[in-house]
């Protein structure tokens, strides 16, 4: 049975990115002592540019310094357009974090779609998985990967990764990444991790913030009905496994107690 999960709640910006800063390290250096490489899922939306301010960050000591010759970043969902579309959780990723890299650190390996298949978003969904079954299953032989960190997004109606409200696609057991033709929110064709992936996380943080995240922060909480919707479904199966990443704004009347520290 899994414990509840964790949510903190912060009063200024500059507190929550440096305890976010300190959660992803924490889950890297732990993965490497454990083997060598650091798999982090990222997701598009506003997660990037907070990511990119956490992780840019000078650091004051090795332990409290990105590696990131080990990371291997994928995406926890992505829309199928070219790479540098205004729509592209990888253009994001990029502009917000990895082109801001100072030249004297290395840079992470990413694994961005394949888009040669923007046609083709189930044969897209196939080649990502591809994908990850090399970079997982070759080496940990796997039923399901498990990411040594997912960094998620929660989106106003409770959508995590490209995993929307009511879909059949929460149903899935078996595989590692889906398609969508119809997304609820433009742009309609993606690529998604599937919920039993999204929440195989060693670690996995969400960030949601600001008053425009506080009826759906309650919601997901505080109600029966929220701990059904996408983001509610993580909550339940990986537990402590989570940790939310909110400000007073986002957390303004929600009962779930939260924390201030890690
Ligand atoms: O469509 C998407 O939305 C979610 C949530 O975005 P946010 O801006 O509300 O944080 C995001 O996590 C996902 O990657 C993206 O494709």
């Amino acid at each position: 049975m899994p414990t509840a999960p964790n949510l903190y709640s912060f009063d200024n910006p500059t507190d929550l990115v440096k305890n976010l800063r300190a959660f992803i390290i924490d889950a890297q250096n732990s993965s490497l002592e454990r083997h060598d490489v650091f798999r982090v899922a990222v997701s598009g939306g506003s997660l990037p540019k907070t990511m990119g301010e956490a992780l840019l960050m000078k650091g004051t000591s090795k332990e409290d310094t990105p590696q990131f010759a080990k990371w291997e970043i994928f995406y926890a969902d992505e829309r199928a357009v070219p790479l540098d579309h205004e729509d592209s959780n990888h253009r994001l990723v990029k502009e917000e974090f990895l082109d801001k890299i100072p030249e004297d650190m290395d840079k992470p390996t990413v694994f961005p779609i394949d888009t040669k298949y923007l046609d083709d978003v189930q044969e897209m969904a196939d080649q990502y998985e591809k994908t990850l079954v090399k970079s997982f299953a070759a080496r940990d032989s796997v039923r399901i990967p498990m990411f040594d960190l997912i960094l998620l997004g929660c989106g106003p109606d409770g959508h995590t990764c490209s995993l929307f409200p009511g879909s059949p696609l929460l149903r899935e057991t078996e595989a590692w990444v889906l398609p969508i033709f119809d997304s609820p929110k433009p742009p309609p064709k993606r690529i998604t991790l599937s919920l039993p992936v999204a929440s195989h996380g060693i670690k996995i943080g969400y960030l949601a913030t600001g008053a425009g995240k506080k009826e759906i922060l309650q919601k997901i909480f505080d109600t029966e009905e929220g701990r059904g919707l996408p983001c509610g479904l993580v909550n339940e199966f990986a537990g402590e496994r989570v940790s939310w990443f909110t400000d007073s704004a986002a957390t303004e009347g929600v009962s779930f107690p939260s924390r201030s520290t890690l």
